[in-house]
């Protein structure tokens, strides 16, 4: 009997030794503003395989920001089926993909006919400000100074309330969809989970605390809606339709992929761009910060299991709310136009072939000359909150030259990137000691040691850039145990970073940074 034991033991080490274990992986969609991505990461935190499509932005008026909601979608499916059919090629079977996550572009408005599941309007994007006059009507409404402790969020053109506010004022068929009890409204998160579960027919309505966070209808505390916040906007839920708030982990509420190669695969983690860069960052733990130079620049510092109301011009905001973890919250500094004045200075100025030719623009000269570019296209957001300000140039001579300007608009990010962190100390009490950095523009050299000379503190830039989509991963990733726990994360993406380092006195950094506050202070009240 005990030989036979002895054998039985013996066939299955011998079985386990011939066919070699398979290697999973998690995939992530990595929804921005300017591009769609798939990528697949291995267990190393390591992309394997990837594939991106930019989409058309829509500008149908000075302000004014859109992108089409199908557009999107079919972006997302195209990027999955090809970054697949590039594993694959790599020998490796779409099987082995073990679940999906999503990060998003945040506040960014769809609204919808739940009965058709056909989009109402084109999406309004989050740096749009035609809601300008109507959030200047709401701030004279009583009670609104009470809204940001609730929710965390400045009353501005910002969050996706005002958007959705806009359409129903403006929009008569999302009005009439309103009145008839059938408007779906859902920032990209939910757009995105409602579509690639096939849409009407499952219905997967839902949205998670990171992305929810940015709409002006959640409670940061409870994390659920707040019947306060809905009084104060005037929303009668028995016509809107809001999707339901479940954890940035969830091994169920997410559905799975109705289309697609990937068709049957389940979503199991989603979380707002900003809040998976910290996650991919692995600020995991209070006084952890990262800044992502994409579209916008957003610096997050994670503050730990409670939210801090700020009170220096930043937001309190949801970091990440993972499967059997309690949530974790992070002070943000929002700064609207990074990235897209680089995309400025190529498409309508026409001073650059590519984005990645703004260093080498901005290094045909020694300094801007006295040039200040405030790159308010969309009114400034942290920590000054200005919305009457418009992009204004300061300090041209008959000297200036496309460098000057390059070098300015580069320079732009930077000061305001200074002027959040000094407001982040003082809000959260915690010191930075350095900034990790992520997000396209923080290819330049020239940005990153511009953002250190300013803030007088290293900024660290990791090999792997793709830190949006490994923190989606790692949501989706831990859901299903593919991860175990954050500890496992220790080593992931630290070889080969880049540490820039001050090379400016504190005097030459203070007085760059007081003309660039007194160029803020000017630019007000363009846009009254
Ligand atoms: N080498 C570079 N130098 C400066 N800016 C760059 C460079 N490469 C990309 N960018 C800028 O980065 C932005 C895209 O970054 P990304 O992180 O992909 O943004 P998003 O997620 O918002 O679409 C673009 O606005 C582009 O102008
Ligand atoms: O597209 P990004 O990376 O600039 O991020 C957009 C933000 O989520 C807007 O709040």
């Amino acid at each position: 009997m005990e030989r036979l034991e002895n054998l039985k033991q013996q066939l299955t080490e011998a079985a386990t030794t011939m066919v070699p274990q398979q290697e999973a992986f998690i995939g992530s969609i990595d929804q921005g503003t300017t591009s769609s991505r798939f990528l697949i990461f291995n267990k190393a935190g390591e992309p394997v395989a990837s594939h991106q499509i930019e989409f058309k932005q829509i500008y149908p008026q000075p302000g004014w920001h859109e992108h089409d909601p199908l557009e999107i979608v079919d972006s997302v499916e195209k990027c999955i089926d090809k970054a697949v059919a590039q594993f694959e090629e790599q020998g490796h079977s779409g099987k082995s993909i073990k679940a999906v996550g999503i990060t998003n572009q945040r506040e960014t408005t769809v609204v919808w006919d739940h009965t058709t599941g056909e989009p109402l309007h084109n999406a309004i994007v989050w740096t749009d400000t035609r809601a300008q006059g109507l959030v200047r009507k709401l701030k004279q409404r009583l009670g609104a100074g009470d809204l940001q402790s609730i929710c965390g969020v400045p009353l501005s053109t910002y969050p996706s309330v005002s958007k959705l506010l806009w359409l129903m004022e403006n929009v008569p068929a999302v009005k009439e969809c309103y009145d008839k009890g059938n408007l779906a409204f859902g920032t990209i998160d939910t757009w995105l989970v409602y579509k690639l579960n096939g849409g009407r027919k499952r219905n997967i309505f839902v949205s998670d605390p990171s992305n929810a966070s940015r709409t002006m209808f959640m409670d940061l505390k409870t994390l659920s809606y707040s019947d306060a916040l809905l009084d104060f906007f005037r929303l009668d839920t028995s016509k809107l339709k809001l999707p339901q708030i479940v954890q940035s982990g969830d091994p169920k509420a997410y559905g799975n992929l109705a289309s697609t190669v990937l068709q049957g695969i389940q979503i199991t983690g989603c979380l707002g761009d900003q809040s998976a860069a910290l996650v991919g960052q692995k600020g995991f733990h209070p006084g952890l910060a990262k800044n992502t130079y994409g579209t916008g620049c957003f610096l997050l510092m994670n503050i730990g299991e409670k939210p801090v109301v700020s009170t220096h011009g930043l937001l309190t905001t949801v970091a990440y709310d993972f499967h059997n973890m309690k949530p974790s919250y992070a002070l943000e500094g929002s700064i609207a136009v990074a990235g897209s004045s680089i995309k400025f200075l190529q498409n309508n100025l026409e001073f650059i072939e590519s984005s990645a030719k703004v260093s080498q623009l901005a290094e045909t000269v020694e300094d801007s000359a006295g040039v200040t570019f405030v790159t308010a296209f969309s009114g400034l957001f942290a920590p000054y909150w200005i919305d009457d300000a418009r992009g204004t140039l300061f300090g041209l001579t008959a000297y200036t030259t496309k460098g000057h300007i390059a070098r300015a608009t580069l320079e732009a990010t930077c000061f305001q990137t200074k002027a959040i962190l000094d407001a982040m100390g003082k809000d959260s009490g915690y010191d930075l000691k350095e900034l990790a950095v992520d997000g396209g523009m923080c290819n330049s050299d020239l940005t990153m040691q511009t953002q250190c000379d300013l803030i007088g503190i290293p900024v660290i830039r990791p090999s792997m850039r793709e830190t949006t989509a490994l923190g989606a991963a790692i949501a989706a990733g831990l859901t299903v145990g593919f991860w175990k726990s954050l500890d496992e994360f220790k080593d992931v993406n630290s070889q080969g970073t880049s540490t820039f380092k001050p090379t400016v006195s504190a005097e030459e950094r203070n007085t760059r940074f007081a003309r660039w506050e007194k160029a803020v202070q000017m630019c007000r009240g363009w846009a009254s």
